[in-house]
């Protein structure tokens, strides 16, 4: 097991090409927010924004469309209701976070239905919160086509997806789960908890040595999932750029964490540009 550490992040983040245009920094559809957790996908939203994600769509209940606006008006919005419209924008994207908020009921399912039906092997699908809880209760749902998978629960979503006990949660025992959930060996799963580790299915795990308590509040997980579309719609879908985004979304929770007694994920979010901007690398992308 290797330790994450800082130069991780000018290896990740480029300089910026001055002959460039938003679709070279990936396009992203976020689907989440039910009625009630309208929030969990604004959270995911202003992660992928403020990582510099190049145009970012999201697929929610209406209720929630006039606070997104309000908050972020860069970000385009797509009824989850309107069938037609998911069916015509899943493949136009190149990554699809899908899950923060999104619920259990009968469209939360049949929202998977559509991601597994229209997703196509050039796109990168991240997994989130209930979209992983949905797979956890009917295999069924999970999709195998995209280019790649990252799954990213918290250990009591990886608890009902892999039926690994928090305890024995040993680094054998979640290699040998995601193997048996992506036989075609396509995906990663970053596993949050105080020190969030991350594999890949070539026998390699990463451990994040930073983050802190503060970051302890509903919604930390929400913003790490779009930090993590972000990066994967700009520097690509290798295990490098999981680990980046892991590492950039707890140090800047312990940039806030020095001086304030909680770290909100919105703030978090709010300081990245500053963070990526300090930590880009010196040469151009090429
Ligand atoms: N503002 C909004 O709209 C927000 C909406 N959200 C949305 O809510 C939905 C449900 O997601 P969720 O994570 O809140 O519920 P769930 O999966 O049942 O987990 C809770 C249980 O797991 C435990 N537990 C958690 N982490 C653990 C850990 N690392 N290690 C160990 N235990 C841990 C925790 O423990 P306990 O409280 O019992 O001590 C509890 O038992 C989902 O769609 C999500 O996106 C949220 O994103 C928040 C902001
Ligand atoms: N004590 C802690 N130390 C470091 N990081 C933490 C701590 N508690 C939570 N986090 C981080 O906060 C995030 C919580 O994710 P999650 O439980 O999915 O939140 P939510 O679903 O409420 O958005 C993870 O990235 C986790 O690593
Ligand atoms: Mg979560």
């Amino acid at each position: 097991m290797e330790i994450i550490d800082q130069s991780i992040l000018s290896k990740v983040i480029k300089k910026r090409k001055s002959k460039s245009h938003k679709g070279n920094y990936g396009r992203l559809l976020i689907i989440g927010g039910s009625a009630n957790y309208g929030g969990a996908v604004i959270m995911a939203a202003e992660g992928a924004l403020n990582s510099g994600a190049g145009l970012i769509c999201v697929a929610t209940h209406s209720i929630n469309s006039a606070a997104l606006h309000a908050r972020d008006p860069e970000i385009m919005f797509l009824d989850w209701h309107d069938e037609n419209g998911l069916k015509q924008m899943i493949p136009q994207m190149d990554v699809i976070v899908c899950g923060m908020g999104l619920g259990n009921d009968k469209l939360a399912k049949h929202i998977l239905e559509l991601l597994k039906k229209y997703v196509t092997s050039d796109q990168v699908v991240v997994l989130d919160a209930s979209a992983l809880d949905l797979i956890a209760q009917d295999k069924n749902l999970l999709l195998h086509q995209a280019k790649k998978i990252v799954l990213t629960p918290h250990q009591v979503e990886w608890q009902r997806l892999s039926q690994i006990r928090i305890q024995y949660q040993s680094d054998a025992a979640n290699q040998e789960a995601l193997d048996n959930l992506f036989p075609e060996k396509n995906a990663y799963l970053i596993l949050k908890s105080s020190h969030t580790k991350i594999y890949d299915q070539e026998g390699n795990i990463f451990e994040n040595p930073i983050g802190n308590p503060g970051m302890a509040i509903g919604g930390m997980g929400d913003t790490l999932a779009g930090i993590v579309g972000g990066f994967i719609g700009q520097f690509g879908a290798g295990i490098e750029t999981l680990q980046a985004a892991v590492y950039l979304h707890s140090l800047a929770g312990d940039r806030i964490f020095k001086d304030n007694y909680i770290v909100k994920p919105t703030q978090l979010s709010a300081s990245l540009p500053l963070l990526m901007k300090k930590y880009e690398s010196q040469n151009e992308e090429n």
